[in-house]
């Protein structure tokens, strides 16, 4: 049998095997072949059986039946065995043709167990095994169990058939213990029956060697069949892996473009994203702009309203004030003039009246004469009495028409009498008109008064406020940290072409504390190029797209705590370049003019609070560490010298024959400015042709007085413009540049050492301000008394990116310091 179909390595498919046949005759003969050798090891010698007949001296048999060796010859199809020159044994079976059938036998039997089939091919081969024995036979499976250790199982195996020839239940073993039996009885071993028996036996076994070799034409067949559907098999296999080999090229293109689709849509992500964050940006300050301008507009509104209302109350007390006046003197030139009218009237009617009075007497007078007269008349003339009392009766006429008249003056002092009693009616109106209005002034003024008082209990109100809100303002900033750092990324400029570092900020939308920078790439030892996240946290980061108002925003409440008494320090520290400059000083837009702007606003705010403000600017450079006066002559610089001097009780600091500018008005900052930036040392060297080489300081001292409640605050606001942080060996500086480069660095490192040393806290520990010129100068500036926040500048460019990380890890450093709780330098006037 081909072996190389059980044994040929079959990759697998996952077609199964197709269930071949297995020939009805085919049977497992190994079993037979050891079952004949079995029996035979079983049998004694026939020598042996010889020579016992002849010893035990019995007759020898008469005419026997043919013995085994003939009958073996019978059975052989192929015919009687060649003679054999080897000696034969009694059961006429050459030695050599039992060990071929043994081969045959071991090899079917091998062959049975290696058919490529599932376990039901083998079973079926078993049974059929098994059907060809006989119905009192076991299935193949089954015999495996008699199976013994000592390789016996072919003797009761043999037997078993022997037995199942017979067609009784009994084992051929059985048979042969039970005739033993029998014979025993009898006699001992009965040699004929015993050859009869195993002559059966050996027809049994013949018959079935027939049955196996014809058997081994159908396994042929099988194998045929098999070799067929293998070479099937091969060539689907081959196909399929043709197909399988087709698939996976296809599979690897589609990765490819799955693979080009997620890097083109992660791109536009990532643009997409970076534009977002723009328009929020934008959006975000121009809202902030727009809140800014309303805010102030309200702000502007609401003064000029209030002073309008001023304004306003102002006039109309005025315009009652004249009204009053003009009512009491019209009032009185009325009075005066009724009066005078009353009095002239008077005066001209008792003229009058005293007139017709002294008339009437008169012409009584005369009337009494004329009468006393014509009495006489009548005496003398008597006779002419008709003439004198025709006379008396003129006289009488006369007198009744003078009494008439005097009817008439009498009646007109009465009418004069009236009018004088209407014209004093109407002096008495008017005299009363006057005093409801006089009622109406004092009401007024007591609501006057009223107010004027709430007012003056509100503005009480309002100082213990501010009072209260300088208080909680700076427990707040206290809250907040005494020194904090904010992080701000300067945006790429239109004159760069270098490329830019890759830069992040991953909580843009919450709270602006973070920013990642990847590292510079590295190459493993396995040759794959790696490059580091850094991320870093600070208090505040602020993107390229941030503008100064948004960072002032921020700092405002440092510049208010200098305006209640303490003191503060900014600064902007960075690489050449990164942006200090332009946070610190633009015109206008920058945190110093910022600062002073506030400063202003809030002090004339404060103003009706009682609080008045002095402010008085200096601005200094330290400059290879010494001190120039950058608001002086820039000719003396480097030549005059100042000196710091600290009083260590007043915890003020003062530098000699310093100019100091005091500021009266906003607008006076930008003159500062503008002579301190064209004072101011600015040299090129090789890493920036504008880098500043020195430190500048600007110092603005806010003295506050309250009028009203005594009290006094002294605070600074220190706003330093570092120079360029960048290490010596970036700058390659040479000469004095060298020596700028070298100073730079010293000094920087005595601030991180002076902040190191600060946040350590030791109560009473060494502070080592005075190793350098600045630390020096910011002695009381820096640490418990004093608020501090460091602005660290970043560029944008990847040349940049190591000084980028080692500007952002020393602001790490400062940013971990924990700096004593900040003290308010107030003071009640006594
Ligand atoms: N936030 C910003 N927006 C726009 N331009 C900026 C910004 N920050 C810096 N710049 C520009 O970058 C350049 C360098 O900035 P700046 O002079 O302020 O750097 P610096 O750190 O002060 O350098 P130096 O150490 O030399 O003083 C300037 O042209 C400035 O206008």
């Amino acid at each position: 049998m081909d072996t190389s179909i059980t044994n040929s390595p079959m990759r697998p498919t996952g077609i199964k095997p197709t269930k071949l046949p297995v020939p009805a005759t085919a049977k497992p003969l190994g079993d037979i072949s050891s079952s004949e050798s079995n029996s035979r090891a079983a049998m004694p010698p026939p020598d042996r059986i010889g020579q016992k007949h002849k010893i035990s001296g019995l007759q020898e048999p008469g005419p026997k039946k043919k013995i085994l060796k003939d009958r073996a010859v019978e059975y052989n199809p192929k015919g009687p065995a060649p003679p054999s020159s080897r000696p034969t044994n009694s059961l006429g079976r050459s030695s050599t043709t039992a060990a071929q059938r043994n081969t045959s036998f071991a090899s079917s039997t091998s062959s049975t167990t290696r058919v490529p089939s599932s376990s039901t091919t083998r079973t079926t081969s078993g049974s059929s095994f098994a059907s060809s024995i006989g119905p009192g036979s076991r299935p193949a499976s089954a015999l495996q169990h008699n199976r013994t250790p000592h390789g016996n199982m072919f003797h009761n195996r043999s037997l078993s058939h022997a037995a199942s020839v017979n067609g009784g239940s009994t084992t051929p073993m059985d048979a042969v213990a039970a005739a033993n039996q029998q014979n025993g009885k009898k006699k001992a071993f009965d040699p004929d029956e015993r050859l009869e028996k195993m002559e059966k036996v050996f027809g049994l076994f013949s018959s079935q060697i027939q049955e196996s070799i014809s058997g081994k034409s159908s396994w042929e067949e099988v194998i045929s069949v098999y070799k067929a559907r293998i070479s099937e098999l091969e060539e689907l296999r081959v196909q399929l892996s043709q197909t399988n080999d087709r698939l996976r090229q296809d599979l690897e293109e589609v990765k490819g473009n799955l693979m080009t689709s997620n890097f083109t849509l992660e791109e536009t992500r990532r643009t997409h994203t970076f534009d977002m964050d723009d328009l929020r940006r934008k959006h975000k300050n121009e809202l902030e702009d727009i809140k800014d301008e309303r805010r102030r507009e309200a702000e502007k509104t609401e003064r000029e309203a209030s002073n309008e209302a001023e304004r306003l109350t102002k006039n109309f007390q005025e315009q009652i004030d004249k009204l009053l006046k003009l009512h009491r003197d019209e009032l009185s030139d009325l009075e005066k003039r009724l009066q005078e009218e009353v009095n002239g009237e008077r005066s001209k009617r008792l003229l009058e009246v005293q007139e017709i009075a002294t008339q009437l007497a008169v012409f009584r007078q005369t009337t009494e004469i004329d009468v006393t007269q014509k009495d006489r008349e009548v005496q003398n003339v008597r006779n002419e009495l008709h003439q004198v009392s025709s006379d008396l009766e003129r006289e009488k006429q006369i007198n009744s028409s003078l009494r008439e008249k005097l009817t008439e003056a009498s009646s007109s002092a009465i009418t004069l009498d009236a009018s004088m009693k209407a014209m004093k009616a109407k002096i008495d109106f008017l005299e009363s008109d006057n005093q409801a209005q006089s009622q109406a002034f004092a009401d007024l003024n007591r609501r006057m008064q009223e107010a004027i008082d709430a007012e003056a209990i509100a503005k009480e109100k309002l100082r213990n406020e501010e009072t209260l809100r300088r208080k909680l303002h700076n427990q707040v900033q206290e809250l907040k940290g005494n020194i904090r750092v904010f992080c701000r990324v300067r945006p790429v400029l239109g004159k760069e072409s270098d490329e830019a570092a890759k830069i992040s900020f991953p909580d843009t939308d919450k709270d602006s504390k973070e920013v990642t920078i990847q590292g510079p790439e590295q190459k493993t030892a396995l040759g794959k190029v790696t490059a580091t996240s850094n991320a870093f946290s600070f208090d505040r980061v602020f993107g390229p797209s941030s503008q100064n108002a948004e960072v002032f925003e921020e700092i405002s409440q440092l510049v208010q705590s200098a305006l209640d008494g303490y003191n503060v320090c900014i600064f902007c520290y960075g690489q050449t370049g990164s942006g200090k400059t332009h946070t610190m000083s633009t015109p206008i837009d920058g945190m110093i003019p910022r600062a002073v702007q506030q400063i202003y606003a809030t002090a004339k705010d404060l103003e009706e609070k009682g609080w008045k403000y002095t402010m008085e600017g200096s601005f200094v450079e330290v400059y290879n560490e010494n001190l120039n006066d950058l608001l002086g002559n820039a000719n003396e610089f480097d030549k005059k010298k100042h000196e710091i001097r600290h009083d260590m009780q007043k915890m003020k600091t003062t530098i000699t024959d310093i100019t100091t500018v005091l500021l009266d008005s906003p607008e006076k900052v930008e003159s500062i400015l503008e002579r301190a930036s064209t004072n101011r040392s600015v040299a090129a060297t090789k890493a920036n042709e504008r880098s500043s080489r020195s430190h500048s300081v600007f110092i603005l001292k806010l003295i506050g007085e309250n009028s009203i409640t005594g009290e006094r605050s002294e605070g600074t606001l220190n706003l330093v413009d570092l120079a360029g942080s960048e290490r010596l060996g970036h700058s390659q500086a040479t000469g004095e540049r060298l020596k700028e480069t070298q100073n730079i660095n010293k000094s920087l490192s005595c601030l991180g050492d002076v902040i190191g040393a600060l946040g350590q806290g030791k109560e009473g520990g060494h502070i080592p301000y005075r190793n350098s010129k600045l630390t020096y100068l910011l002695q009381f500036s820096l640490g418990g008394n004093s608020k501090t926040l460091m602005f660290v500048m970043i560029s944008p460019l990847q040349a940049h990116l190591g000084e980028t990380l080692t500007s952002l890890k020393f602001a790490t450093k400062v940013h971990n310091t924990h700096i004593g709780t900040a003290k308010r330098q107030s003071k009640v006037k006594d």
